[in-house]
Order: structure tokens, then sequence, then C-alpha cells
């Protein structure tokens, strides 16, 4: 389980004479349900708030457990449990073909080159996208870089996926194949959308507005909130 507990992240102000800007302030959280979607207006907070959960960011106060480790003091253990999915892939594959990506994920398990190999093609083959797997990354589709992104992430064996705007840059057709990959994971999804029907989908919606929590719970009630709030601002 992921707990925040009383998290501020703040960020200095560029000139030395003005305050600090607070990008999140004082968040406590228990992210206990299989599927949570944040949401919030741009600028709200969502990224930097999913950033903390797998130690991508630390927080300027309080801090972030994942399954009782801390992301600042136990980074390399919390980084293999809590895998992180960027909104444009291509900022987060590290090589130039998806399986040579998925062998890269697969190094800290299976020692051998050929079997490392085989079982790259294997889980590639798996999401339906084996026949692409020696292509260069930079000619696939925005679906197949997103969906060789979380297979290289599927592949580290992490206990919680999270995604920051998954399905943002992809055609309904690639949104509605990852949202049904998304929710046929058997790991815990935590992931930031603009996406309100994606939203009500999960068991827990939370919804930042500037760098606080502004409503926190059951999805129809909390995307309401949000719609209301952006309505009356
Ligand atoms: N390292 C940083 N230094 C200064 N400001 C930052 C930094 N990181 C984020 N911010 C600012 O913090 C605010 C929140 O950013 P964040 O990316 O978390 O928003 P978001 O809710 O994910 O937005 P969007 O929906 O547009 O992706 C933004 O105004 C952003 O410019």
């Amino acid at each position: 389980m992921i707990s925040l507990r009383d998290v501020t992240v703040s960020v200095p102000a560029p000139t030395a004479d003005a305050p600090d800007r607070v990008l999140l302030e004082r968040i406590s959280l228990e992210l206990t349900e299989s599927r949570i979607a944040v949401i919030g207006a741009n600028g709200s907070g969502k990224s930097t708030l999913l950033r903390l959960l797998n130690g991508l960011r630390a927080p300027t106060s309080g801090s972030v457990l994942v399954d009782g480790l801390d992301t600042v003091k136990d980074a390399k253990r919390v980084r293999s449990l809590v895998g992180f999915v960027f909104t444009d892939p291509l900022s987060q594959l590290l090589m130039s073909t998806p399986v040579e990506d998925v062998e890269l994920s697969l190094r800290a398990t299976v020692r051998d080159r050929k079997e490392r190999t085989r079982r790259a093609q294997e889980l590639l083959d798996s999401r339906g996208i084996g026949h692409v797997a020696n292509q260069s990354v930079y000619d696939l589709s925005g679906g197949e870089r997103q969906l060789v992104a979380l297979t290289s992430v599927l592949a580290v064996g992490p206990r919680v996926v999270v995604a920051d705007e998954p399905t943002t840059l992809l055609d309904l057709r690639n949104r509605l194949m990852l949202r049904r990959i998304l929710a046929g994971l058997t790991q815990q999804v935590i992931f930031s959308t603009h996406d309100l029907d994606l939203a009500r989908e999960a068991d827990r919606v939370i919804v930042i507005e500037y760098g606080k929590v502004l409503a926190d719970g059951d999805p129809t009630d909390a995307v309401a909130a949000y719609e209301d709030a952006m309505v009356s601002s």
C-alpha cells in the first residue's frame, strides 16, 4: 500500500526575494483501492502527485511510503515495486527497439541473454505487438509505443502501475485498447486523466485543485465536485 503522510512539495521561486512555490500542500492519503484516478485542471499538481509515488520526485516535507518503504531512502526497491508509465512513451523507451527495451527490464530477473530475448518477444507477443519487436521505436505508432512502454514496465514485475495521462496522445481505437489493458491488469493502477468517463470507471477518484485535495472518494461524487469547481471558477 502507498501512503502519503503530510506531504508538501515546493520549488524555489525564480527570484531570491519571492517565497517558494508550493506545488502540493499537506497531502495525506492512503491508496488502497485497485483502480484510483487522479483528476484536476491543467497545472493543478496531478503529475507532481503521481511522481511522488515511485520516488521520481521527493517530498519537500512529509513522507511517501510504499509497503512501509520510504520512497527517498529506499528508492531502488520502491522503483521495482511501483512502475511508472509516462504520457509520452518516447521519454521512457531507453533502447532503440521494443525487444531490447523489454530485455533491459528483464535484466535483473533473467540472467541468460538468449532466454531474456525469448521472454521479451513472448511478452510483446502477449500484448499483440510482437510483430514490431525489432522495429525502431521511432517508427512505431503512438499506441504501439504506449504498449511497449507498458510491457517494459510490467516486465520488471511491479506491484503497482502508476500512469500519467496514459491515453492522452492516443486516438480513440488505441485509447479504448489501452483502457481495456489497464482494466485487465492484476496490479493496482493509479492514473491521472482528463477523460472523466475513464475516471468514473475507477474505484476511487481524487480531485487535485491548486495543489490540494478538493474531493476524494466515490467516482461519481468526486467527478461532480470537479465539474462544479470548473464551472464556478
Ligand atoms: N520542477 C518544477 N519547477 C517549477 N515548477 C514546477 C516544477 N514541476 C512542476 N511545476 C509546476 O507545478 C504545477 C503543477 O504541475 P503538474 O505537472 O503536477 O500539473 P498537472 O496537474 O499534471 O498538469 P497537466 O494536466 O497540465 O499535465 C505547474 O504549474 C507546473 O508548471
